[in-house]
């Protein structure tokens, strides 16, 4: 990430309202998840909840009466009562009109009700976001934040608006057509009510493998999801490096996941659904219902009109379970979605400070600091340093001895485990999120663009700079030339295909740091090797920089820390040596086989 310290502080009401959520984890946690999330619209929920069920009644009421017609003609034959046919038509009729204004309204409240949550939950999303650890936010990865953003919010809109409603629908109609049967002839309804379980069963067994294959699907098209977008975001890198690249092999692992789940799942479930799908099917339950009526009628304890209705009623049964089974896979997929969810709103913001102190003097001190990821292992052990103001420091050391960490604990991408890291003698954890973000300026490799305008991308480091202090941070950083050079100057809307080279970005995000002015300068400085041009243009643009700021330098090559008023050598998160570039060669420790290993084993 490279950016100069820009994220905003929640407004006060809503960090308070994390504070809360944080402080709901305990409750949170567990099955009832999904049902918290939900409070703030459980009266609206109750309601639509209670019209769908009156609109499956009344959806009933149209196959009721045609079964009633049927009774009459079956009991009367022509000579049945033209009135009485004329009004169950007039019965089904009114039936069906009536449910779809319960449908209707039933959808209308649910819509409502799904866009007030998840216009909360995505507010909340977005607050929480804004108070968590940023380095959690990072290591977290992009993807999976917006997962939780777009799909998670996705599947709690399918519950809402549509899963929980088909649910229970489907179990009123159910209930609505074994209670007529019952009136009808109760031994019949008990051989129906008796055969919907068996087959349900049945099918329940037939498909005992699909649970474990719907998840592991579940899981695959999860990791497709957030890999997809990791891959978008980084296609540079992935063009860039070719089909090696890191997020590219996620993405392939994860669609061959997916396509091997469903191998997997179409192979061995092929019989079984056949088998589950016929169990259930509206053929088998006229079979078992005309089987067992016509015993009892010819047993002469039942009237073949009383058969009729079991038979045009009774067997549209399992196909109202349908919705029922569809919208139990809303349930579970919701039921996830909501934990995904809580975990990133439960996840512990950033302690404020009660009484934020203001900094005197720009000086960046480390006071036995020690930091660990993990909680076991130490990123960072009792280190100790400090870097004057208008110095500039360097932190050199192999990969992993903690020197990307040591940078991070500044602006507080993560807080210290122990010890303290000062700036102007305030621990930064007692300062205010504005004040210690306006105090550091930070500039990283990974160099982070928005999609906005070039002006913008610059003015985000001070929201009321003019265009001519924009203008002016941009001449500072060398990129004036080239962005005058773009069709629409500084109006050019940044994207993937803008033609600016690593080089420029970066100079770019140096004239974003410029503009804020910060005292502290952090940097990380670029491994990848920029053409002379741009290396030139990039060196003058931050020694224009980093002029009378306090400086800490993450450096990879020694040869650009050479001239740094000081160097601290780490390894394995303890600061082994400090000292200047011939201090620290004479003393012929760690900096020195470093330099040799660097420079090629040449003498120094
Ligand atoms: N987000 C993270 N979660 C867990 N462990 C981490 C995380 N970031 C770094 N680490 C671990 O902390 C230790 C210090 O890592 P750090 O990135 O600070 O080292 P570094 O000196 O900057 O390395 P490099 O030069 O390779 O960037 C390493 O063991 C690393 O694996």
């Amino acid at each position: 990430m490279s950016t100069t310290a820009t994220h905003q502080a929640a407004p006060s009401s809503s960090a308070a309202e994390e504070r809360a959520g944080a402080g709901d984890k305990a409750a949170l946690a567990g099955p009832g998840a999904l049902a918290r999330l939900l409070e703030p619209v459980r009266p609206h929920l109750i309601g639509c909840a209670l019209l769908s069920a009156l609109a499956a009644a009344a959806g009933s009421v149209p196959y009721l009466a045609t079964a009633e017609i049927a009774r009459l003609l079956a009991a009367h034959g022509t000579a049945v009562e033209q009135d009485s046919v004329r009004l169950w038509v007039l019965v089904g009729a009114a039936g069906a009109v009536v449910r779809l204004l319960l449908v209707y309204s039933s959808s209308r409240l649910g819509h409502f009700a799904d866009a007030r949550i998840l216009h909360t939950l995505r507010l909340r999303m977005v607050r929480h976001l804004g108070t968590v650890p940023l380095g959690w936010i990072r290591s977290r990865g992009s993807g999976r934040i917006k997962r939780g953003l777009t799909n998670d919010l996705e599947e709690m809109h399918q519950l809402i608006a549509h899963a929980l409603g088909e649910m229970v629908a489907a179990v009123t109609a159910v209930t609505v057509g074994l209670l007529y049967l019952s009136f009808v002839d109760w031994r019949m309804t008990v051989v129906t009510a008796t055969a919907l379980v068996a087959l349900g069963v049945s099918y329940r067994i037939a498909m005992r493998s699909a649970t474990r294959h719907m998840n592991r699907l579940l899981a695959a098209e999860a990791r497709i999801s957030t890999a997809s977008v990791e891959y978008a975001d980084g296609v540079g890198v992935v063009k860039a490096f070719g089909a090696g690249g890191h997020v590219l092999r996620r993405f392939t692992e994860a669609v061959r996941e997916h396509s091997s789940a469903l191998a997997a799942w179409a192979a061995e479930t092929r019989y079984s659904t056949a088998a589950a799908r016929l169990l259930a099917s509206e053929m088998t339950l006229l079979g078992i219902l005309a089987a067992a009526g016509l015993i009892l009628v010819g047993a002469g304890s039942l009237r073949m009109s009383e058969l009729l209705p079991f038979l045009v009623v009774g067997i549209g049964l399992p196909t109202s379970i349908n919705p029922a089974i569809h919208g139990s896979q809303g349930l579970r997929k919701g039921r996830t979605a909501a934990r995904n969810i809580e975990a990133l709103l439960t996840h512990p913001p950033l302690p404020e400070a009660p009484a934020p102190r203001t900094p005197r003097g720009h000086a960046v001190e480390f006071d036995r600091v020690s930091f660990s990821y993990d909680g076991a292992t130490p990123a960072l052990d009792d280190l100790s340093a400090v870097c004057a103001p208008g110095t500039v420091t360097a932190v050199v050391g192999p990969s992993g001895a903690g020197k990307s960490t040591l940078a991070a604990l500044i602006p507080r991408f993560y807080d210290v485990t122990r010890g303290a890291v000062r700036i102007g003698g305030v621990d930064v954890r007692s300062m205010d999120e504005r004040t210690l973000l306006s105090s550091v300026a930070l500039v990283f490799q990974d160099v982070m663009l928005l999609r906005d305008t070039i002006a913008e991308n610059i003015r985000i480091a001070a929201p009321g700079a003019s265009d001519e202090q924009v203008r002016r941070a941009a001449r500072s950083a060398r990129i004036d030339d080239v962005i005058e050079a773009l069709p629409h100057g500084y109006d050019t809307v940044l994207a993937e295909d803008t033609g600016l080279s690593g080089g420029e970005r970066q100079r770019l995000t140096i004239a974003r740091a410029i503009l804020s002015d910060a005292p502290v300068v952090v940097l990380d400085e670029a491994t990848a090797s920029l053409d002379p041009d741009n290396e030139a243009a990039v060196q003058a643009a931050l020694s224009r920089l980093v002029r009378g700021k306090t400086v800490l330098v993450i450096a990879h090559r020694l040869r650009t820390v050479v001239d740094a008023d000081r160097i601290l050598v780490l390894d394995r998160g303890r600061l082994v040596e400090q000292g200047t570039h011939a201090a620290l060669l004479a003393a012929d420790g760690l900096y020195r086989r470093l330099w040799r290993a660097q420079s090629g084993d040449l003498p120094a």
